[in-house]
């Protein structure tokens, strides 16, 4: 047996407590909790204690492009960024759209053991859009996957959609939608309006992903399943979840930290680091989409990590690719654009990054109340440090932060998985 106190942590930024932690599950909490001879005590005075984050949008890179990620190193900068849960999505070479791809993201996740890595399938064979994959051998596989995706692709042709969704439902899996017209972004290089015009590049109209999400909102009532939309990126986007609530489609969101900070305004350097899908729209939509996470139109945070090699990023505008890093920044991001401005506590704050993602994906221990019996996957985040956001230094291979040089409110202390310790002042532990 082994025991742990966490002393002096604020769960939830309430009152301080002392937490014991027994063979991965927490056993006690009060305040000055007995403390045996043979018990490690780790000092956790004014640190607030949150779930363990849930991330259900990263990129991996493993397979196919290891030379700018790996599941190890992603492993890394998830459990330096807080995360104990991370969804890996599926456009890798090859596709994981199958349960081969998919065992392996899982086992080789499990083996390296910082965070629980669970492989997104995709939703039709090679992201092709054209026939669905075999979503029942997925969801049967040792990995069992329940979230099914495209992502980087929108499932554009509406009967496979329809079906895609007929499959989900039967799995009690769900679908994440990449929201994408893409007959309305050929070419897209920027978001359509004022500054696009002016910098040249074509445009990537709002409406592409708004069509897309009431048109899946409306498939998903009609067939009486779940949707997933990822990367919620315009206020038109939030009226339409609205108004898809509020009639009771069984529909939930995310929202990228990028999107909640970032504009186009920074388009006008052209530096390529701002290049993302879907592109950074206007301050109002960013201000909006902080308003939608608030008040729960979009359910949750997810980072949208994408990885890409200095050669993909540093050339010139349209030859890049779209992404950005975000594990390691997103709760420094989220702090700066949803507590400091009393948008959300750290209630709020566990709701969006670790509760409600737990939910959508159906994770049954992680999301979980900081309490006794309850596994003791934690993150412990100082609400007053203060850092600056240098790309070499993080854990991924590519550097490719739009936060280069930014100071961030808010930095990740220590993870803890199922009571094993992942990271620790910047280090993780494998
Ligand atoms: N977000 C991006 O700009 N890029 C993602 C794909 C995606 O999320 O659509 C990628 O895989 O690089
Ligand atoms: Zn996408
Ligand atoms: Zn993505």
């Amino acid at each position: 047996m082994s025991t742990v106190v966490i002393r002096g942590a604020r769960p939830y930024g309430e009152d301080a407590v002392d937490i014991e932690v027994t063979d991965g599950v927490i056993t006690g909490i009060g305040s000055d909790l007995e403390v045996g001879t043979d018990v490690e005590v780790v000092d956790a005075t004014g640190l607030v204690a949150l779930p363990g984050f849930v991330d259900l949008h990263t990129h991996l890179r493993e397979p196919g492009r290891e030379d700018t990620e790996t599941i190890e190193t992603g492993s890394r900068a998830a459990a330096l960024g807080g995360y104990t849960a991370v969804f890996a999505m599926a456009n890798t070479d090859p596709v994981a759209d199958n349960a081969v791809v998919v065992e392996h993201v899982w086992r080789r996740g499990q083996e390296i053991g910082l965070v629980d890595v669970h492989p997104v399938g995709a939703v039709t064979v090679g992201l092709e859009g054209e026939k669905l994959a075999e979503l029942g051998t997925m969801a049967r596989s040792a990995a069992r996957v329940r979230l099914f995706s495209d992502d980087g692709l929108c499932v554009a042709d509406p009967l496979i959609m329809r079906r895609a969704l007929e499959y989900t439902k039967a799995l009690d899996a769900v679908i994440a939608q990449h929201a994408e017209e893409p007959r309305l972004t050929v070419g897209a290089q920027a978001h359509e309006g004022d500054l696009a015009a002016r910098l040249g590049l074509a445009g990537w109209p709002a409406v592409a992903e708004e069509a897309i999400v009431a048109r899946d909102c409306l498939l998903a009532k009609h067939v009486g399943a779940r949707l997933h939309v990822c990367h919620v990126s315009t206020e038109g986007t939030a009226d339409v979840l609205r108004w898809a609530k509020a009639r009771g489609t069984r529909v939930s969101a995310e929202v990228t930290p990028h999107h909640l900070l970032l504009d186009d305004e920074r388009l006008s350097t052209y530096d390529p680091v701002n290049k993302v899908n879907p592109p950074l729209r206007t301050a109002p939509d960013a201000k909006a989409l902080r308003q939608a996470l608030a008040d729960g139109t979009v359910d949750c945070v997810a980072t949208d990590h994408a990885p890409h090699a200095s050669q993909d990023k540093d050339c010139e505008w349209s030859a890049a690719r779209p992404g950005m890093l975000g594990l390691q920044t997103a709760l420094s991001i989220v702090v700066a654009t949803m507590v400091e401005p009393g948008l959300l506590d750290w209630r709020g704050v566990a709701r969006v990054m670790s509760e409600r993602p737990a939910e959508i994906a159906g994770l049954p221990d992680q999301g979980r109340p900081i309490a006794v019996g309850e596994p003791a996957t934690i993150t412990l985040v100082d609400p007053a440090a203060r850092w600056t956001v240098r790309g070499a230094e993080l854990a991924s291979i590519a550097a490719n932060t739009p936060y280069e040089g930014m100071e961030l409110p808010g930095a990740v202390v220590a993870t803890y998985l199922r009571g094993r310790l992942t990271a620790r002042d910047g280090k993780a532990t494998a």
